[in-house]
């Protein structure tokens, strides 16, 4: 469903180069629920921002479902990502201001889609990660672990057909890692692809696949 070609991604800073992604190949399946590992630094987040269109590779090319997305303009990639991804992150980025709901809602505010559309589903993606209680709470004043199913409400509210998530139990005690993980494995199981950065090993045997990154390349 994704494909990356001969990828690789430098950066440059005033003073410094570095090439985070070195020439990779990588092809993620419809379906699948892949694990990235490897140790800090290597490339993962920035291999994870390319699968989900949030930045363009350096050199080679990127295909969504066949598409050609490396040659799109910017708002077409755009248009691209909000339909075919959700994302999560280690520190949950939620709005402190806005109630949970809300938070869950603005995925769905780029959508032409009634107030009260956005509001249904908003519901139903709390209540698939057993939330449906807090949506008049703010994200202070819930757990940790509450606050990543949160986001991965926010994450799915779009039915996106792929999750990414850069180390989403990082910031969680084992056993709110543990439920977070139940929770990908369960809509993975539903149909979603997952692709998602840990350096748990024991979570990432849970998964389908596990892809070593080591210096910007990836291992065997
Ligand atoms: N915006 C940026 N500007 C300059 N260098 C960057 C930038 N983002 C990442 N890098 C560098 O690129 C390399 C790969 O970074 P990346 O964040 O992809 O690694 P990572 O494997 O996700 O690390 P971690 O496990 O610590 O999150 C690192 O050397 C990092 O310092």
């Amino acid at each position: 469903m994704i494909k990356l070609n001969k990828v690789s991604k430098t950066y440059r800073t005033d003073k410094v180069e570095t090439l985070a992604l070195k020439d990779v190949d990588l092809h993620v399946q419809k379906g699948e629920f892949l694990a990235m590992m490897g140790p800090s630094g290597c490339g993962k987040s920035t291999l994870l921002n390319l699968i989900g269109l949030l930045d363009r590779p350096g050199q080679g090319s990127i295909e969504v479902e066949g598409l050609p997305v490396t040659r799109y303009k910017d708002s077409q990639v755009a248009r691209l990502r909000n339909q075919t991804f959700g994302f999560i992150f280690q520190s949950f980025h939620l709005i402190p201001d806005l109630r949970v709901i809300d938070n869950v809602e603005l995925p769905l505010l780029y959508r032409s889609m009634s107030a009260g559309e956005r509001r249904r589903l908003a519901r139903e993606a709390l209540e698939k990660v057993g939330l449906g209680a807090r949506m008049d709470h703010y994200p202070n004043q819930l757990s940790g672990g509450q606050q990543q199913r949160v986001a991965i409400a926010r994450a799915i509210v779009g039915r996106p057909q792929v999750l990414l998530a850069d180390e989403p139990t990082g910031n969680l005690d084992s056993k709110m890692g543990e439920e977070v993980m139940d929770i990908l494995l369960r809509l993975n199981a539903e149909g979603t692809t997952v692709v998602m950065v840990t350096h748990d090993e024991r979570e990432a045997r849970r998964t389908n696949r596990i892809v070593r990154v080591f210096d910007g390349q990836l291992v065997a």
